[in-house]
């Protein structure tokens, strides 16, 4: 800025050189002060005058900008956000913007001077107000309250102070600047607010009640579980002790009708049977050795093994052999054993079965067939537990039990030479005679039932009935084959039957009756046998194997055909 003085340097030129002498000078002044200085002061004058104007200009402008600054101002007063309020200490309005006198409803004229409280419509919020501006102006600093204001049309909206003192100066009160809010949505959004926390507070105290109860019954119901699992836990334990007690009645219940109708694999139930059962009873426990006898086919075998079964060598093999299944030649080796070489034809050294028996029982099978030469050997077995393989020096002692079997009279075969009689006597410590099928005619209902099932079984049959006419065929007819007989004829009943009903297309010869107790109506029988045998061997033309030969015919073993040849002193030569 050009000071004075600057300018009073700077601008020389402006200055107008003049002789003349200044106006309003008296004529003694002129008279007083040289015309030189005269004219200097008159261009100081001058230059003075330029200055002024030109502040002049200068303090226009600046009027002019403050002008603009104050209408900028008072704009963006009246136009603000909020409503400005100053109040005197008394409070009454000193002046408003216009968002403050359209908050009230009014025109700004009509607030000015007047007091504030007049828009306060409750002497609560009155108070409230009074105190505010007490408050700001005692502690000259920002202030805030809450109060209901009232518009001029009467209605009610909830109004935020926010005031700060105005500094008083020297001799006057000061004043309080008040920016005034409509809050009444706020407080609404509040209050809502506060309304929807509380409604949830209480929600979550009742679910939490709820949660609690639940949690309650829950312990509750755990413990009733926990009850029942333990009386639960009681029953099982109890429905086992009473099934143990009913398989252990059941096994029992199962082992009487065993007792009552079998014995293992025995089936029957007729008192001739019933004598062989407690005769086994009597000699299994015993090492004792046995000789049954009987018919062919009448169970000697199923004997043998129930004997085994009950003695204390059960677990230990029982060995049993055919006498008449073996060729004359090989039975001693089969017994005994041999060495390698012991005869043409040992390529190797082979245990007897006696040795394979040891510990345990042999059962021979058919011991009147045996070659008279071999019944010593047996003897000597029997007697002292000792024999030599074939081809070997070395003797050998086993332990074993002797069940012999035979179905011919081994008192006749003594008379007829053929067989030892010391040998029958060491095999005869303990006899059982079992009873032909014939002389047992109950248990034929019992076997017939026992053997539909077994046959149901293993061909995958459902015979269900057997015909009442069936059965006395069955009850009525001979069996000279005896329970191997009726064995076979159910067998084959079973593979032709078609439906559930057994089917036999048997026809059971019932001829006269040979009476069960006769020795001569047995050696008939054995007659007939050996009548039979010469002719379907005469038949045959002597041929004994083969698919026309009379094995096949007699549908037996050729080997057993063979043995039977022996035992009846059959041959081509001297028939
Ligand atoms: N009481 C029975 N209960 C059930 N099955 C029996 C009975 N008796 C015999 N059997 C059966 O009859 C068939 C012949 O029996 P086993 O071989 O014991 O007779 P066996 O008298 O030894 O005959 P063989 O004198 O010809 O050697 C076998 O299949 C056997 O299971």
């Amino acid at each position: 800025m050009n000071t004075p003085k600057n300018r009073k340097k700077s601008a020389p030129g402006l200055t107008q050189p003049t002789d003349k002498p200044a106006r309003g000078d008296t004529a003694g002044t002129r008279s007083l002060l040289p015309e030189i200085e005269m004219k200097r002061l008159v261009q100081e004058l001058e230059v003075h005058q330029v200055e002024l104007e030109m502040q002049n200009e200068e303090l226009r402008q600046t009027q002019e900008a403050l002008e603009t600054s104050r209408n900028a101002f008072a704009e963006l007063y009246d136009f603000a956000p909020a409503g400005y309020f100053s109040f005197d200490p008394q409070g009454l309005v000193r002046s408003v913007n216009l968002l403050g006198a359209q908050l009230l409803g009014l025109e700004r004229e009509h607030l000015l001077g007047k007091p504030m409280s007049r828009w306060i419509p409750d002497a609560d919020g009155r108070k409230v107000f009074s105190k505010h501006c007490a408050d700001v102006l005692r502690r000259e600093g920002n202030d805030i309250c809450e109060i209901w204001l009232q518009r001029a049309n009467g209605m009610k909206f909830h109004a935020r102070l926010r005031s700060i003192a105005k500094e008083s100066v020297e001799g006057t009160h000061g004043a309080i600047r008040s920016m005034i809010v409509d809050v009444t949505e706020e407080e609404k959004l509040k209050i809502a607010l506060q309304n929807a926390h509380g409604e949830l507070e209480q929600k979550v105290m009742e679910r939490t009640r709820e949660l609690l109860l639940t949690n309650k019954r829950l312990v509750l119901e755990i413990g009733v579980r926990k009850d029942t699992e333990e009386s639960l836990r009681m029953a099982i334990k109890e429905i086992k002790q009473l099934k143990d007690r009913l398989q252990a009645e059941n096994i029992y219940l199962q082992h009487e009708a065993a007792q009552k109708f079998n014995f293992g694999e025995i089936i029957g139930q007729s008192s001739a049977i019933a004598h062989v059962f407690d005769k086994i009873e009597q000699i299994a426990s015993q090492n004792t050795t046995v000789l049954l006898q009987g018919e062919t086919g009448c169970g000697k075998g199923v004997v043998a093994r129930a004997i085994h079964a009950r003695s204390a060598r059960k677990d230990r093999a029982m060995v049993t052999i055919n006498c008449t299944a073996l060729p004359a030649n090989l039975i001693e080796s089969e017994l005994f054993g041999r060495e390698k070489g012991a005869f043409t034809g040992a390529s190797a050294r082979q245990m007897g079965r006696f040795e394979l028996a040891d510990g345990g029982t042999i059962f021979l099978d058919e011991i009147g067939e045996m070659p008279m030469e071999l019944q010593c050997k047996l003897l000597r077995v029997i007697q002292d537990g000792e024999f030599e393989r074939l081809g070997s020096p070395r003797t050998i002692k086993v332990d074993v039990r002797i069940i012999a079997a035979s179905n011919r009279k081994l008192e006749e075969e003594i008379k007829n030479g053929s067989f030892r009689e010391d040998l029958y006597y060491r095999l005869n410590v303990f006899p059982i005679t079992i009873p032909p099928l014939r002389a047992r005619k109950d248990d034929i209902r019992l076997l017939v039932n026992f053997f539909v099932a077994k046959f149901n079984k293993k061909i995958g049959k459902k015979i269900e009935t057997i015909p009442k006419e069936a059965l006395e065929a069955l009850e009525n007819y001979d069996w000279p084959g005896n329970v191997r007989e009726l064995e076979s004829v159910i067998e084959r009943a079973i593979i032709i039957s078609k439906g559930p009903s057994l089917q036999i297309l048997d026809q059971f010869n019932t001829s006269p009756k040979p009476s069960e107790t006769s020795g001569a109506d047995v050696k008939a029988l054995v007659d007939l046998e050996r009548d039979h045998i010469i002719h379907v061997l005469q038949k045959t033309n002597w041929r004994v194997e083969g698919k026309n030969g009379a094995a096949a015919i007699l549908d037996i073993n050729p080997s057993t055909l063979r043995a039977r040849m022996r035992k009846f002193g059959i041959n081509r030569n001297s028939i």
